[in-house]
C-alpha cells in the first residue's frame, strides 16, 4: 500500500483546520490564548509627559540663559494633579512617575545637584528635554497596540491591563477528548499486574495541549469493537476533536480504523512514510476532526507534536509551522526510505542551535525523551546526513 508522505499529510491536516470563533475571557486568564480582535490604546502611551528620574524639573530656557541655582517652589509626586512652575527661574521637585509640571520641560536627577537652604545648586551639565518620557511617544490613543493573531504572553497581558481591557477577545478553543484503547492499560493510581502497564502517553499529549490552554477529557475503552464504536459515536457528539491513542496498526485487536469507518468518519489517510508514527490515521466527519495516533509512546508524541499542534495553531490563526532549524553535531545515517524524526539533544554553539542524535531503543522508549529536547526532521529522500547539515527541529517544550 502506498504510504502518504509527511508533506502530503501536513497539507491535508492544515487544510482541515477549523475556525472556532471568538469568546471573551478575563485578561488575567488570557495567557497563551490567541487575540481575536485588535487591542486598541484608550489613551496615549504614556498618557502624560512623565518624569523618569527623581529630582527637579526646570525650564530649559532658564538654564540656557545661565541660571545654575534654583529656588524650590513645590514638590510634585506621582499620583498628584499637575503643578505649575510660576517663576521660570525656579524649580519644582519631581518624583519618577509624576506629571511633568506646567512651565517645565526637563528633569535633573538628585545625583546632579545639591540642596542648601531650599536652593538647588547644579553640579552637572544638563541637556534639553532630558529625563522626560513624552506623552504619546510610545503609542498614540486609538491605535491598535496588539494585532489579532497574537499569542498573548506576559507583556501583552500588561498592555491589556493598561488599556482597561478587563475582558479580551480571544479565539475559541476546540473541545478535545483523548481516547485510549488497550486491555493492558491501567489507571495511574493502580499497581499494574505483570501483564499490565499504566496509561502514560495520553498525559504527555494532554500536557502538550495545556501549552495552548486546552484541557482535555479522557475516555478509556477496552479492546472490543462494539465498545470502541460506541465510545467513538458518543465522542463525536460531545467533542470537536477526537485524539485516539493506540489500536491503529495490524494487531488482532487494533479496532480503531474499522470503528471510525463504521461511525462515518471519512479516512483522509492511514499510514505515513515516516518513522516513528507510521500507522497514524487522520480523518473527518463534518466538523469533527479525528487524529488516531499510534500507541507507541514516542510515536504518539511525534504525531501530536508534528501534526496536531500545527493543526491547532492554524485553527487559532497563528503560524502553523515552527520553522526552527538546528545543525547536526555529527554525521548521521538512516537507512530507510522514510522521513525520520530523530531524537536530539539541543545545545548552542556560538549563534548556532546544534542537535546531537540520541536515539534510544525505538518508539517504545519514552524514557529516552527525558534526555532529548526535540525531534530533527530528516527528509525521506536522503539517507546520509552530514555534520553541520541544517534541518527542521520540533522542540518538545520552549
Ligand atoms: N505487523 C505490524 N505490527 C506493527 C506495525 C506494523 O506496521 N506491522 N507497526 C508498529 C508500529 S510502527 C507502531 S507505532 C505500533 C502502533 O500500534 P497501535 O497504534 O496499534 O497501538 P497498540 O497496539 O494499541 O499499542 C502499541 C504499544 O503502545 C502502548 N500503548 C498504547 N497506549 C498507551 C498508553 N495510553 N500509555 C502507554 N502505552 C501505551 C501499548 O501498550 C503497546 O506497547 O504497532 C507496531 N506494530
Ligand atoms: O512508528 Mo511506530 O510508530 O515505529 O513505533
Ligand atoms: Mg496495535
Amino acid at each position: 500500500m502506498e504510504l502518504t508522505t509527511v508533506t502530503e499529510a501536513t497539507r491535508i491536516i492544515l487544510e482541515n483546520s477549523i475556525d472556532y470563533g471568538t469568546e471573551y475571557v478575563p485578561f488575567t486568564d488570557a495567557h497563551q490564548r490567541v487575540l481575536a480582535e485588535p487591542l486598541v490604546a484608550d489613551r496615549d502611551f504614556p498618557p502624560f509627559d512623565r518624569v523618569t528620574m527623581d529630582g527637579i524639573a526646570i525650564q530649559w530656557q532658564s538654564y540656557a540663559n545661565g541660571q545654575r541655582t534654583f529656588l524650590i517652589e513645590s514638590t510634585q509626586t506621582a499620583g498628584e494633579t499637575q503643578h505649575t512652575l510660576s517663576d521660570s527661574n525656579a524649580c519644582i521637585e519631581v518624583m519618577t512617575g509624576a506629571m511633568l509640571p506646567i512651565n517645565t520641560d526637563l528633569v535633573i536627577r538628585y545625583e546632579d545637584f545639591t540642596i542648601k537652604d531650599g536652593i538647588v545648586h547644579l553640579n552637572a551639565d544638563v541637556r534639553e528635554g532630558q529625563n522626560v518620557h513624552y506623552q504619546g511617544e510610545d503609542r498614540r490613543a486609538g491605535t491598535a497596540i496588539i494585532q489579532p493573531h497574537t499569542l498573548l504572553g506576559p507583556p501583552e497581558i500588561a498592555i491589556a491591563a493598561s488599556v482597561g481591557a478587563v475582558h479580551v477577545p480571544v479565539k475559541k478553543l476546540p473541545s478535545v477528548v483523548i481516547i485510549t484503547s488497550g486491555d493492558e492499560l491501567v489507571a495511574v493510581e493502580q499497581i499494574p499486574l505483570p501483564h499490565q502497564i499504566r496509561s502514560s502517553n495520553v498525559h504527555c499529549i494532554a500536557t502538550l495541549l495545556k501549552d495552548y490552554r486546552i484541557n482535555v477529557d479522557f475516555v478509556h475503552i477496552p479492546d472490543d469493537l462494539s465498545a470502541t464504536q460506541q465510545a467513538i459515536q458518543n465522542a463525536l457528539t460531545q467533542y470537536d476533536v477526537l485524539i485516539l491513542c493506540g489500536g491503529v496498526s495490524q494487531g488482532k485487536k487494533d479496532f480503531i480504523p474499522k470503528a471510525l469507518q463504521t461511525e462515518g468518519v471519512e479516512k483522509y489517510f492511514h499510514k505515513l512514510s515516516q518513522q516513528p508514527g507510521k500507522p497514524f490515521w487522520f480523518g473527518r466527519k463534518n466538523n469533527n476532526v479525528v487524529f488516531a495516533l499510534p500507541g507507541n509512546p514516542v510515536s504518539s508524541f511525534v504525531c501530536a507534536r508534528r501534526y496536531f499542534i500545527p493543526w491547532l495553531r492554524k485553527s487559532l490563526g497563528i503560524p502553523a509551522m515552527d520553522n526552527i532549524y538546528a545543525a547536526l553535531s555529527d554525521d548521521y545515517v538512516y537507512n530507510s526510505p522514510l522521513t525520520y524524526f530523530l531524537q536530539v539533544q539541543l545545545f548552542q554553539e556560538g549563534a548556532t542551535l546544534m542537535a546531537r542524535p540520541l536515539t534510544g531503543h525505538g518508539s517504545g522508549d519514552f524514557a529516552n525523551l527525558i534526555d532529548n529536547q526535540g525531534f530533527l526532521e530528516l527528509p525521506k529522500e536522503k539517507n546520509e546526513f552530514k555534520k553541520g547539515e541544517i534541518l527542521p527541529i520540533w522542540r518538545y517544550g520552549y
